[in-house]
């Protein structure tokens, strides 16, 4: 059965560029030099962490609600992306997976090098995978973990690779939990039943459900207003679980926003995780519920750091519309695709789900 790893091999990245290490430097250089963002189509969030001013809120979500999933149907349908709370991860695990980042990415370059991920891999140390879609370069640096991370941990910290990897295995259980309840409660409010969702197993339990976990690390920047932490793009998952440190940066596109330009700040919220809508499931709803089509600024003064957990189905399994959302006023709007088929999608083809459909 090809695994998103085998995907990769038939599509390395091959990304040709001097290594910078982005803590030390004082200017910005030419390669990360994005020239038409001071348009409008860019705004920037403070670097302390004030909210921008938006007189739309992304919706904040209290799992513990009786109508949380019709909440989050609504909040799918109309934005995309809403915040979780109470969602029953535990504080300290959001600290300590903060922790592990932060220690690795202050790691020196040589060492976080020695557990780069190879062009035609998943896991490791490297640019964005997104990358090679973009002529510049992003201020930021990211670490796929899929699987386990021993082999790479032990690169990174040959003593004492075991406490960090327990971590990440925590993490990534605890998150899978939270996963399979949040799908479910996204696909009640799409009146999709588990017995209408086959490949989710016998036990309906996501047993063979794909998930990545990827550290992202935004350092301050010298000159934040031309340089881009994470360039627009939708995930190609069914949806991501993302925890943001207490740093602005992300920021969703959104029709109802009045800041001229579409763009929305997701604030920080303290024990908060904000969900973004993935391009699987913007297909499975037959485009009901849309990708949120999200980017990240950097600042001047504060490094940010957030932790995304990707969760997908099966890496060959085919999603397409589901037939309990298709019919003679509303036909198909997707044709199938599997996750490892949209993940190799060029930027541009996966915006077309977004716009051009
Ligand atoms: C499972 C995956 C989704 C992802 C590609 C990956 O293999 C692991 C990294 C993921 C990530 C994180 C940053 C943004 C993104 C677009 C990228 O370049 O790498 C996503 C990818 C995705 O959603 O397709
Ligand atoms: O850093 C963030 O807030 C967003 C990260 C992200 O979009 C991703 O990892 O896919
Ligand atoms: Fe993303």
């Amino acid at each position: 059965m090809p695994s998103l790893s085998d995907s990769y091999r038939n599509h390395p990245l091959h990304i040709h560029h001097k290594h910078h290490d982005l803590y030390s430097l004082q200017e910005l250089p030419e390669s990360y030099t994005w020239t038409n963002i001071n348009d409008n189509t860019f705004t920037y969030p403070s670097s302390n962490n004030i909210s921008e001013g938006s007189s739309v809120n992304v919706p904040v979500i209290d799992l513990n609600d009786p109508n949380a999933s019709t909440l989050i149907g609504h909040a799918c349908k109309t934005w995309g992306v809403f915040q979780v709370v109470n969602h029953g991860v535990p504080l300290s695990l959001l600290d300590d997976i903060e922790w592990v980042g932060l220690t690795l990415f202050s790691l020196p370059s040589q060492q976080k090098l020695k557990a780069a991920r190879c062009p035609n891999g998943v896991s490791g140390y490297g640019l964005a995978r997104i990358s090679s879609f973009f002529p510049k370069l992003m201020w930021s640096e990211g670490f796929t973990i899929l699987g386990s991370p021993l082999e790479h941990f032990r690169q990174l910290w040959p003593h004492d690779y075991n406490k960090y990897c327990d971590i990440v295995l925590q993490y990534d259980e605890t998150m899978k939990k939270l996963a399979e309840k949040l799908m479910w409660m996204m696909l009640d409010s799409l009146g999709i039943t588990k017995e209408d969702l086959k490949w989710a197993g016998s036990k309906s339990q996501f047993s063979e459900a794909c998930a990545a976990l990827q550290l992202n690390s935004y350092p301050s920047c010298p000159d934040p207003n031309r340089a881009m932490g994470l360039a627009p793009h939708t995930d190609s998952t069914l949806f991501t679980i993302l925890y943001q440190n207490n740093i602005s940066g992300l920021q969703v596109k959104h029709d109802g926003s009045d800041d001229g330009n579409g763009w929305v700040t997701v604030p920080p919220l303290s024990g908060g995780l904000v969900i973004n809508v993935g391009d699987l499931l913007h297909i499975l709803s037959n485009g009901l519920y849309p990708s949120a089509f999200h980017r990240v600024l950097v600042n001047r003064t504060r490094q940010r750091f957030s932790a995304a957990y990707l969760f997908g189905p099966p890496a060959n399994v085919e999603i397409c519309p589901h037939a309990k959302l298709v019919g003679p006023s509303r036909p198909p709007l997707y044709r199938p695709v599997t996750w490892n088929e949209q993940f190799s999608h060029t930027i541009n083809t996966r915006l077309q789900i977004l716009f051009y459909k």
